[in-house]
């Protein structure tokens, strides 16, 4: 209560002084308090007999205690409200709270709260002065329910009787109770339900803690709070349910065992087995049970389990006797033999052969952590990161920063580009990347050769005879190499590669069917601590530095940690793959960065599609592109078809010039151009351009194009984009003009038979099955990844994958790059490019350009011409009713109409605008 009666520190007090709302307030309540008090005593002590309102009396002395005024005041509410006079003061202090008690400034008065109390207590007062006006007798000379209750009555009781005005008070009532207090009904009903069971269950539990032989045997809840006076009732059905029993029983040590065992499950099945042996052991003529239990073989592992349990809680000496007995027997009947060696590695590794005492005391019988799957597993992974190495801290930093530079780098919200000094080196340094530093131990040759020993060691578990003539370091894994025994077959171990990786402890083991040039097998295994390839430690390779291709590309390291660098004028097209977050997006970028450190706009041009809009759009603005970033997949159709009309072109000029591909043609024009004596375009013909002779040829750069998720591609544009693209890659490397295909979805409808055959690059990332693996390697593998770029890459002409750790590059990185490249020059856009208005060249065989003059007209055109411009009207199914022709044929000639100028394209509605004057009357 905020009321400032009690006492307070002084300081407090000052600080606490009421400002005038509130001294009213106060006063007010106080006031309201006083009247309270008054009417109760005034009620409490009424005598009918003083002079009131209702009563006169002229002589004697007013009995009430509150005088004449109580007296009057005591009738007047008797008079009204009968008994539930009684109510009216408490009620009347509780609304003075509700409405003159101090509110703190966040505490509004809930105007509709207030009502809903002042309608529910104005309707629980009235229906209960009905009821007790119905239902109880008069009290001196007042009605029980007052005027109030009368009144009430009486126009009820003529409408609906008795019993129905009852009821409707009641339910009345129980209207004004929910409107007055806010509790619903519903809740009471559960309360009281739940204090019914509770009750009946006390009961119960009273009268069988108070009986319990009359509930015959307790059950196992039950069993440790039942009083000890019942044991013996307990012990005798025992003992006539299993005559192992009483032995148990009658040993004091043991009872109490037995209550611990009856406290597991396990135990306790043990118990109930050891009772019946004890019973074979008892018709043997055996006197002591304890005894007679070792006996039986067939108990072993129970022991154990109960010896184990009972380690830790002091157990009886006579139980851990036994294991002894029985743990020799189990030896013999499941150790594996792993002599492989003097050095038995099972001594000191975690995962190594267990002894079979050792086994059953390591069980875990259920789980302890009270986690769920789901979490055991995000808890797992997340230590395995934690534990990988802190640069992944890094790189999940990296990541926000990059959805955060993303999506303020979206198209669609172009921001202003600082003003970027020029940087002096022609190409851009290695300081812009990250230095690579060494973020994982490397095993010793002492780990490795222990490993070596666990792999033979599990692998005779299943029954193969191999040994390890290799081992094979490497940044993420260690390949071992196996010379499998004569007659072992490889794809035995292909098949029992997840059984290894489930037996050797470790996320995914992969095996090298074939090594090229020897004749063993490889398993790949992850390392305890996987290094980061850095991007810089790759480009900065000698590999890389000697490779003179503009468009040489770093992948990663392989499995030995060299460098791996391909040139994708050899790729000559690249197809991409791998589930989500496998690491796809950062190769390509790795691939695009590679590129930006050996190529100038001059020798390698990019159309980048990006149906995503986040992955590629940093690179907008660099002047390597030839158009923006595409993220709509009509223009990436669009931009394919330009591709192939560029290689036609280019295909003509290489003809007339006699090379064979683009760096003859470069190297020929670069010699005319050092003779001085350009050679000039003898593709032009007059007209055109504005210019009066042939413009001089020029140096072409290489063209690649890369798609970033390009199932969306074939999803939008459809069928026309595979033609696009297997033509392109028929045709297009020696034109210099190269495809990247990325595609998080590697099933036949993306990557059809099509486009597989004419793409003989591979990369695949982790890919979640072995079909899928086999879509873009055509071999399996690829489920056996490690994820986080780590891919196999399958070069042109090859069919062994490589293993390659693809290097990481960070979004920051990638943004220092372009920045450096955007400082040095703009992009000069071509506008065609996703215009769609390319010439015949780029057409497919048998494609016809839509609405151009080569199409056929309908030989309905004149005639629809003639009706469209005089009737003014140019919809479809105009053309459609007047014809009498079917929607698609009239579609396509209003189609034509629109081509020819005849109409416009729809607007809002769909409606065309007839643009063609009206044919001339004669
Ligand atoms: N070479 C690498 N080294 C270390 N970590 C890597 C490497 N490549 C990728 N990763 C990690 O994997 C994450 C996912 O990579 P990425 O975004 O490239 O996957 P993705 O396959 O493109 O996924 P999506 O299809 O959803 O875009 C990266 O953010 C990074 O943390």
């Amino acid at each position: 209560m905020e009321f400032s009666l009690r006492r307070e520190p002084k300081a407090a007090r000052a600080k606490a002084r009421l400002d005038g709302v509130q001294r009213l307030k106060e006063c007010g309540f106080i006031l309201v308090l006083a009247a309270a008090v008054f009417t109760m005593v005034a009620l409490l002590s009424f005598n009918p007999a003083d002079p009131s309102w209702s009563q006169t009396a002229w002589h004697g002395d007013v009995h009430n205690a509150a005088g004449a005024m109580g007296a009057w005041l005591a009738d007047s509410l008797f008079f009204s409200f009968g008994i539930l006079a009684y109510p009216l003061p408490p009620a009347a202090i509780l609304g003075g709270w509700v409405f003159l008690r101090r509110r703190s400034d966040d505490e509004p008065i809930n105007y509709t709260i207030i009502g809903a109390r002042i309608l529910g207590l104005f309707i629980l007062f009235l229906t209960s002065c009905s009821l007790a006006d119905l239902n109880f007798d008069d009290f001196w000379h007042f009605s029980s329910g007052g005027v109030m209750g009368d009144v009430t009555n009486s126009l009820a009781l003529p409408l609906f009787n008795v019993l129905g005005t009852t009821l409707v008070m009641l339910f009345g009532w129980a209207a004004g109770f929910t409107l007055f207090t806010g509790i619903s009904w519903l809740t009471i009903v559960d309360n009281l339900g739940a204090m019914t069971l509770k009750g009946v269950t006390w009961a119960v539990n009273r009268i069988r803690g108070d009986a319990p032989t009359e509930l015959g045997v307790p059950d196992t809840d039950t069993q440790s709070t039942a009083a000890n006076a019942s044991e013996p009732m307990e012990l005798s059905d025992l003992r006539r349910l299993t005559p192992s029993a009483p032995e148990k029983a009658e040993n004091s040590a043991n009872d109490e065992q037995a209550q611990n065992k009856a406290a597991s499950p396990i135990i306790f099945g043990g118990q109930a087995r050891s009772a019946t042996d004890s019973d074979v052991a008892d018709d043997q003529g055996a006197t002591d049970s304890d005894d007679a239990q070792p006996e039986e073989p067939s108990l072993g592992q129970w022991h154990l389990a109960i010896e184990h349990e009972e380690e830790h809680e002091e157990a009886a000496p006579v139980l851990s006797s036994r294991v002894e007995v029985d743990t020799p027997h189990l030896d013999t009947g499941t150790a594996p033999s792993i002599e492989t060696g003097e050095e038995t590695p099972s001594d000191d590794l975690h995962s190594a052969p267990i002894a079979p005492s050792q086994h059953h005391a390591d069980t875990t019988y259920g789980n302890q952590d009270g986690l769920s799957e789901l979490e055991r597993a995000e808890q797992a992974s997340s230590g395995a990161d934690e534990d990988d190495d802190p640069f992944q801290e890094t790189i999940r930093q990296a990541q926000k920063n990059q959805q955060q530079a993303a999506g303020l780098d979206h198209p669609f919200l172009v921001k202003d580009e600082p003003d970027l000094p020029t940087p002096k080196e022609p190409f851009p340094t290695l300081d812009l990347l990250d230095p690579a530093r060494h973020t994982a131990e490397q095993a010793t040759r002492e780990e490795l050769e222990k490993i070596a020993r666990l792999v033979e060691a599990r692998l005779e578990d299943f029954k193969v005879q191999a040994r390890v003539v290799g081992v094979y370091p490497g940044p993420v894994i260690t390949r071992f190499e196996l010379d499998l025994a004569p007659g072992v077959k490889v794809s035995r171990i292909s098949g029992l590669s997840k059984d290894l990786a489930r037996a050797l402890s470790t996320t995914a083991v992969r095996v090298v069917e074939v090594i090229p040039g020897k004749p063993y097998i490889g398993l790949e295994l992850p390392n305890e601590h996987r290094e980061t390839v850095f991007m810089s430690e790759v480009i900065g390779s000698e590999r890389f530095k000697n490779s003179h291709s503009p468009i040489s590309v770093v992948l990663g390291n392989d499995i030995a940690g060299e460098a791996i660098i391909t040139d994708l004028g050899k790729a000559p097209h690249m197809l991409v793959a791998g589930t989500t977050g496998s690491g796809k997006s950062v190769g390509v970028n790795v691939m695009l960065v590679s590129m930006l450190y050996k190529a100038s706009p001059e020798d390698v041009r990019f159309i980048m599609i990006d149906p995503k809009m986040l992955e590629l759009s940093v690179y907008e603005g660099i002047p390597h592109l030839l158009t923006e970033v595409v993220t709509d997949m009509k223009d990436a159709g669009n931009a394919l078809r330009w591709c192939v009309g560029e290689m036609e072109r280019r295909y003509k000029l290489m003809s007339a010039l006699g090379v064979r591909n683009l760096k003859g043609f470069n190297e020929k024009v670069k010699a005319a151009e050092a003779a001085n004596n350009p050679i000039p375009d003898p593709l032009w013909k007059p007209g055109d351009s504005m210019d009066e002779s042939a413009p001089k040829l020029e140096k072409l750069p290489y063209i690649v194009v890369v798609v970033d998720e390009f199932s969306d591609l074939m999803m939008v544009v459809g069928k026309k984009v595979e033609e696009l693209i297997a033509r392109l890659a028929q045709k297009a490397r020696a034109a210099g003009i190269h495809l990247v295909l990325a595609t998080q979805r590697p099933s036949v409808d993306v990557i059809t038979g099509l486009i597989k055959a004419n793409i003989p690059t591979r990369m695949a990332f982790t890919v979640s099955t072995k079909t899928d693996s086999r879509t873009i390697l055509d071999q399996g593998g690829a489920e056996s990844l490690l994820g986080m770029g780590d891919m196999l890459f399958m070069p042109n002409g090859s069919n062994h994958p490589i293993r390659v750790h693809g290097a990481f590059v960070s979004d920051e990185e990638v943004h220092r790059v372009v920045n450096n490249w955007k400082a040095r020059g703009k992009p000069q856009y071509l506008d065609e490019i996703t215009k769609g208005e390319q010439g015949s060249d780029s057409l497919l065989p048998g494609e016809a350009p839509s609405g151009g003059e080569g199409e056929e007209l309908d030989q309905l055109f004149d005639q629809v011409v003639e009706f469209v411009t005089e009737s003014r009207r140019g919809s479809v199914s105009g053309v459609q009713r007047r014809f009498k022709i079917g929607y698609n044929r009239a579609a396509r000639i209003v189609e034509q109409l629109e081509a020819h100028g005849v109409v416009s394209s729809p607007g809002h509605n769909g409606n065309r605008e007839v643009i063609a004057p009206p044919p001339p009357k004669d």
